[in-house]
């Protein structure tokens, strides 16, 4: 929200950057419609029946119109009467091959995106925070949902449009020249005609489609950063500056919509009158033949359709291109996302993890975020620190902003890996066990806690899914947070998150807490869990900690040092390494940054203090 000056004013768009296209992809994507593979073979052979049924019509036209037309005056209506059963019999078989093909491959088009979806969502999960914080938030949801619906297309009609197409065409084409060879050659003239403007006008408005969908997606991003920074927005007064930055992305899409209205026009256009005077022509040529005798009217009918046919089969293939070259970009997109492999190694044969003694030791560890080994250049966050942590002690972690304590224990449930040096969970290597297995001896309570959408049980349970309601209780109670939640007329299911009931700060923290509780890990980690709250909120939440604590390897980071005065040991950290170690009194002693950063508060609240008694005097 910030940064505004510097940065462009339309961000990029959320295909950005351009993935090659590799027709191999879409073997691969056929490998995800491998499971409804006999219900596609059955919808292909209902598009080829209706699609050849389709080949017969125009004849029996043809026919019915010499069976009228060249009988005006007789009374024998028979062949008028078979042509017409015949004719209702053929659009009957035709609409019902017509309505399976679309239901059947609807249905694995359907298959096709949903399995894909999970796929792409499942495997989104399981990367790194390096990998998330490389790409943008809009430009993943974007892959799975506009890009996986673009690939929809091919895996239904697209592959059997394909097929039934040429069937049409080839069939059209044969008994055009059958029926006329001489008029065949007039109207087939016109088709190069056809694609050449199908292709070009078409590959113009793929492009300007592009553009429109990159200025939406621009004015989507300013739009999402204004609202859900609303309050920032509105206090800074900055309505004006955020509207005029929307306004600007949708100015973009509008002229590029234009462009593209006036590129479909021209094709409308062309397309159209093309058509049309190639019928005028035939009609002129074929009238001709018709009044020199060498073509029946009931032909020259059968004619003119069958050309339709050819000029319809081709507008289509060439539609079913475009959809072909459209699935490939976005093929590329979402395989490239499932591609990606996390940055923290599995083991092949994780050591056992079932329930963890505790002991955390930092041997040497460096860390940078760019992820080079480099230690102890300038982009090292964590420079050497050595550090062994018994099962069960309270560690407190302090020291100036920038110093890396976060880092520091994001380390412990490999949110990252280490680039230099050990981290040893109970004296082995972090990266010795199942990454699932050591995160289920670790808990966190964030800064800012997350609640899900759903009720205040959903969210406790998320600790240990499966939890009988008498342990979510408990829980709850251990966190000093059954009260507040009974006190609402729903109780432990009222629903909160974004269309729930919203919770206080130190409600949140209290479900947070009932929910590490019910997790029971065996090292907790509580980031500045109490910085946000006023005096009674802090006591309660507290207090609540306190018991979490218990018999746990406890990591606190705490810019109050007033909260953190009874932890076992306290560690400074400064510039990424571990300056002062020692309890409360032993560092106050010791005379050194913690002392200072001590007094700096110390003399901030008797400040504040002060300044209150004062106010209320
Ligand atoms: N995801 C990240 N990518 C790159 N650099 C990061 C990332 N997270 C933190 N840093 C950098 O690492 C350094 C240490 O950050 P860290 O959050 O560990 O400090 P901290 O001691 O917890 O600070 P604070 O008390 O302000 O939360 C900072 O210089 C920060 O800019």
């Amino acid at each position: 929200m910030f940064s505004r000056p510097g940065r462009a004013a339309l961000p990029l768009s959320p295909d950005a950057p351009r993935v090659k296209r590799d027709p191999r992809q879409l073997v691969r994507l056929l490998a995800f419609a491998r499971p409804y593979r006999w219900v596609f073979v059955v919808g292909v052979v209902a598009t080829l029946i209706s699609s050849g049924l389709n080949l017969v019509f125009p004849a029996l036209f043809g026919r019915l119109i010499d069976a009228s037309f060249l009988k005006v005056g007789s009374t024998d209506t028979s062949q008028l009467d078979r042509t017409v059963v015949a004719l209702l019999g053929i659009f009957a078989l035709s609409a019902v091959f017509g309505a399976a093909q679309s239901f059947l491959l609807s249905r694995v088009g359907a298959g096709v995106v949903a399995d894909l979806r999970r796929a792409v969502f499942a495997h989104l999960l399981t990367l790194s925070p390096r990998f998330f914080g490389e790409h943008k938030t809009g430009d993943l949801t974007s892959r799975l949902t506009s890009d996986v619906g673009t690939v929809q297309t091919v895996t239904s009609t697209a592959l059997a449009q394909l097929a039934a197409q040429s069937v049409s065409l080839v069939g059209a084409v044969a008994l055009l020249v059958t029926t006329s060879p001489r008029l065949s050659l007039l109207t087939l003239a016109v088709i190069p005609l056809v694609i050449g403007t199908a292709v070009t006008i078409g590959r113009r408005i793929r492009r300007v489609s592009r553009e429109v969908q990159d200025a939406v997606a621009g004015a989507n991003a300013s739009a999402e950063e204004a609202i859900s920074g609303v309050r920032v927005v509105q206090s800074f007064t900055a309505e004006g500056l955020e509207e005029g930055r929307y306004g600007q992305g949708v100015t973009q899409s509008f002229l590029a919509a234009l462009k593209r209205a006036r590129l479909q026009a021209l094709m409308a256009g062309v397309m159209s009158f093309l058509t049309f005077g190639a019928l005028a022509v035939v009609l002129w040529y074929g009238g001709r033949l018709v009044m020199a005798g060498s073509l029946t009217p009931g032909n020259l009918v059968t004619f003119l359709f069958y050309a339709l046919q050819v000029g319809g089969t081709v507008v289509a293939l060439t539609g079913v291109f475009n959809q072909f070259q459209e699935a490939l970009g976005a093929s590329g997109r979402i395989f490239e996302l499932l591609d990606e492999r996390s940055d923290l190694p599995q083991p092949a044969q994780p050591a056992p993890l079932a329930r963890a003694e505790g002991r955390v030791s930092f041997d040497g560890v460096s860390f940078t975020y760019d992820g080079d080994s480099v230690e102890g250049g300038r982009a090292a966050v964590l420079r050497g620190v050595t550090l062994d942590v018994p099962a069960g002690q309270v560690v407190a972690l302090v020291g100036p902003s920038g110093a890396g304590k976060t880092t520091l224990v994001n380390l412990i449930p490999r949110f990252w890996d280490v680039t230099g040096g050990t981290l040893r969970v109970d004296g082995r290597d972090v990266r010795d066990y199942a990454l699932a297995d050591l995160r289920a001896q670790v808990g966190l309570v964030p800064q800012e806690t997350l609640l899900f959408s759903g009720s205040i049980r959903e969210n406790i349970l998320y600790g240990r899914p499966g939890a009988r309601p008498d342990e979510v209780e408990a829980a709850a109670r251990a966190a000093n947070a059954h009260e507040f939640i009974t006190a609402f007329p729903q109780g432990y299911d009222t629903v909160v998150g974004e269309r729930g009931v919203k919770l206080s700060g130190g409600q949140r923290q209290r479900v947070a807490i009932a929910r590490a509780i019910l997790k029971d890990p065996r090292i907790l980690i509580l980031d500045e869990a109490t910085s946000a709250l006023d005096n009674e909120s802090e006591a309660l939440v507290q207090a609540a900690l306190e018991r979490l604590m218990q018999g746990r390897t406890t990591f606190v980071i705490a810019h109050r040092l007033s909260t953190i005065r009874n932890a076992d040991r306290i560690l400074v950290m400064d510039a990424g390494r571990v300056t002062e170690d020692g309890t409360h009194a032993q560092l106050l002693a010791a005379g050194g940054l913690y002392r200072d950063l001590y007094e700096l508060q110390f003399r901030a609240e008797q400040d504040a203090r002060e300044d209150m008694n004062a106010a209320v005097r």
